[in-house]
């Protein structure tokens, strides 16, 4: 996407032909800084610390940790070292562990003198793939959009509401519950998106409403808890959201708040859509609440908040006692029979595993 008339992905290779160039999302919105990363090392602490994030670019830059890694030492020993530490970084999102036996099922056949090179290309190609599934998914929910504006009155936008960041900055490009909405808004149909700031990082309001601005989406920052009286009164007209797991069976894991704004749309009547790109499907899972591991992050997430002040330094600042106990649960899972549709690279699909299914009768077989 565009910064400043400047096409950027989130990840790509430095122009010395291997150290790896993210753009480090702890600093937006106040500043776009760019990190050159050169170590497994290096990558495991920006995806464990949240320089990246987002589940399909987590999974995108653990590929190319992976391609660090066999450019210092191709043998099965740094492969096998390279998948411990990159997997040990966040345990929720499924597409951090896809690449990375996406990437030992590539190179583990080849000889070791190959291996770097068929890594730097494997990583690159998950990562234009990324950026085509989510095109596939822009497409597939530009269509309930149309569908949802041509109810309105002429020039009465659609109110979307989302939560987290599951954009742009979530992703190699165009995010999954961001590219309807931008799809949308190049088709022309009106669209004004409701931004859940998302406590305690508030990836929406750093990042969310960051790509909304630049992308000239009109938009509305609100607290997390203001989706259901929002819903209440029709000023919601349907719900996107990212997953960073989705069950067999449709069940949703993502940003901790998702499961209740889901309950909120079920009690009003709003649709309810979730955004994703086939290697977010975890197949081996059935039971999301009970088997989806859920992180848990440091408490200082909660306790402590980032800001700039007047002076343009940024700062954190305390807003519970100091000792006070916090609990930081990053996810939560909302049962599949909340959920309206799941909208893939392949078309919606029921939250359903028929509905799965249908959609994937090649890779659904894989299911326990
Ligand atoms: C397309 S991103 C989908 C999800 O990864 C997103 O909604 C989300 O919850 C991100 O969480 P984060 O903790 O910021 O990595």
């Amino acid at each position: 996407m565009k910064v400043s008339g400047r096409h950027y992905r989130t990840i790509w290779v430095n122009e010395d032909g291997w150290s790896v160039d993210i753009i480090d999302q702890r600093w937006l919105p106040h500043d776009f800084r760019v990190e050159t990363v050169r170590t497994v090392d290096g990558i495991a602490t920006a995806i464990r610390d949240m320089w990246v994030r987002g589940a399909p670019l987590i999974g995108v830059t653990a590929a190319y940790g992976v391609a660090l890694g066999m450019r210092e030492d191709a043998s099965d020993a740094s492969l096998d070292a390279a998948w411990e530490t990159l997997h040990a970084t966040r345990p929720t999102a499924i597409n951090l562990r896809w690449a990375l036996d996406e990437m030992r099922r590539v190179l583990r056949p080849l000889p070791v003198s190959e291996r770097a090179k068929a890594a730097y290309r494997r990583a690159a190609e998950i990562a234009d793939e990324d950026v085509e599934l989510n095109r596939g998914i822009g497409r597939n929910g530009l269509e309930i959009i149309r569908k949802i504006a041509a109810k309105k009155k002429p020039g009465e936008p659609v109110n979307i509401l989302t939560h987290c960041n599951a954009g742009w900055l979530a992703t190699v490009d165009y995010g999954t519950a961001t590219a309807p909405i931008y799809l949308a808004t190049e088709a022309g149909i009106p669209i004004h998106v409701y931004v859940d700031e998302t406590r305690p990082r508030n990836q929406g309001a750093h990042l969310t409403a960051w790509e909304m601005a630049g992308h000239g989406v009109p938009h509305t920052l609100i607290v997390d808890n203001a989706g259901g009286h929002l819903m209440q009164h029709g000023m919601v007209d349907m719900v996107i959201v990212g997953t960073d797991r989705t069950t067999a069976n449709g069940d949703v894991c993502n940003k901790i708040g998702t499961y209740l704004k889901a309950l909120a749309a079920k009690d009003n009547g709003v649709p309810f859509y979730v955004g994703l790109p086939s290697p977010t499907i975890d197949w081996t899972v059935r039971d999301g609440i009970r088997e989806i591991p859920i992180e848990e992050r440091s408490g200082d997430e909660v306790s402590l908040v980032w800001g700039r002040d007047e002076d343009g330094k940024t700062r954190q600042v305390r807003i519970s006692p100091e000792a006070t106990p916090c609990g930081n649960f990053a996810f939560d899972v909302t049962p599949a029979r909340l959920i309206t549709g799941l909208i893939t690279e392949r078309g919606v699909a029921d939250a359903s595993a028929e509905g799965l299914a249908r959609l994937f009768p090649d890779r659904s077989g894989m299911a326990a």
